[in-house]
């Protein structure tokens, strides 16, 4: 239902991804993983289209997506990207109420939802976003995303700088999302852990391409790929 076919882009005149195609279901959790600098991040970039498409499609439910940023989000494509995303200076509540607006949602359901959702952010809910923890931050990110109701979602590096307890949290919660809502994950990151804790398959990019798409139990069995590809 999430297609991306053929995707070339970069920065300038520099080539990072290359001809990459993927697929993600709808109530699938998939893994992007590779080292730091094969591109992850570039093509999560290019499929909000902010860098060109050089080639390349992005289908959603067999349509392809317009052109432009704005107008992927209110197809329903939701982004989370890498170092997260809040408004500092507003508070946890009308964080996600102006992520649910933007989409043309309801803002007291979306944060009613949200609340449901993620029980440690009700404790939160009055709280200026700039003064959470980094997990807390990054969870608000993620309830923000999920406010404007997408079909897709791309999470970058959600665990990035997130103490364990939270990032365990985050998967329980991203697990019970994709039971409840169906929608689609992609996640770029480089903690194995989690990937294997969440996602049923995984694709593996080098050097902007990807190469090559792999199972959960393979990858949890593969120990050679992981050392390889992740260092770990
Ligand atoms: N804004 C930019 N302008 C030019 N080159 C960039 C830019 N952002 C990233 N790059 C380059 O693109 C390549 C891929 O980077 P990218 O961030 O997509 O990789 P990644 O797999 O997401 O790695 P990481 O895990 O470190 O985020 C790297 O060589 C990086 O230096």
């Amino acid at each position: 239902m999430f297609k991306i076919s053929n995707a070339t882009g970069g920065y300038g005149k520099t080539t990072i991804i290359r001809d990459v195609s993927l697929e993600v279901g709808a109530g699938e959790i998939v893994a992007l993983l590779g080292r730091n600098g094969v591109g992850k991040s570039t093509l999560m970039r290019y499929v909000t289209a902010e860098i060109p498409n050089w080639e390349g499609r992005v289908e959603l439910d067999n349509a392809l997506l317009p052109d432009t940023t704005f107008g992927r989000a209110r197809a329903g494509l939701g982004y989370v990207p890498q170092g997260r995303f809040v408004f500092p200076r507003m508070s946890v509540i009308e964080n996600i109420a102006v992520a649910a607006a933007t989409n043309g949602h309801k803002p007291k359901q979306a944060v009613e939802h949200a609340m449901e959702w993620f029980p440690m952010l009700k404790s939160k809910a009055a709280a200026l976003a700039g003064g959470l923890s980094g997990g807390q931050q990054q969870v608000l990110a993620l309830a923000r995303a999920l406010a404007m109701k997408p079909k897709v979602l791309l999470l970058d590096e959600p665990t990035e700088g997130v103490q364990p307890s939270i990032i365990d949290e985050m998967a329980g919660i991203l697990l019970k999302i994709r039971e409840e809502s169906g929608i689609a994950i992609l996640v770029a990151e480089q903690d194995l852990d989690f990937c294997l804790s969440i996602a049923s398959r995984a694709y593996v990019m080098e050097r902007g391409a990807v190469r090559l798409a792999v199972d959960r139990e393979e990858l949890r069995q593969n120990k050679e790929l992981q050392q390889e590809l992740l260092g770990v």
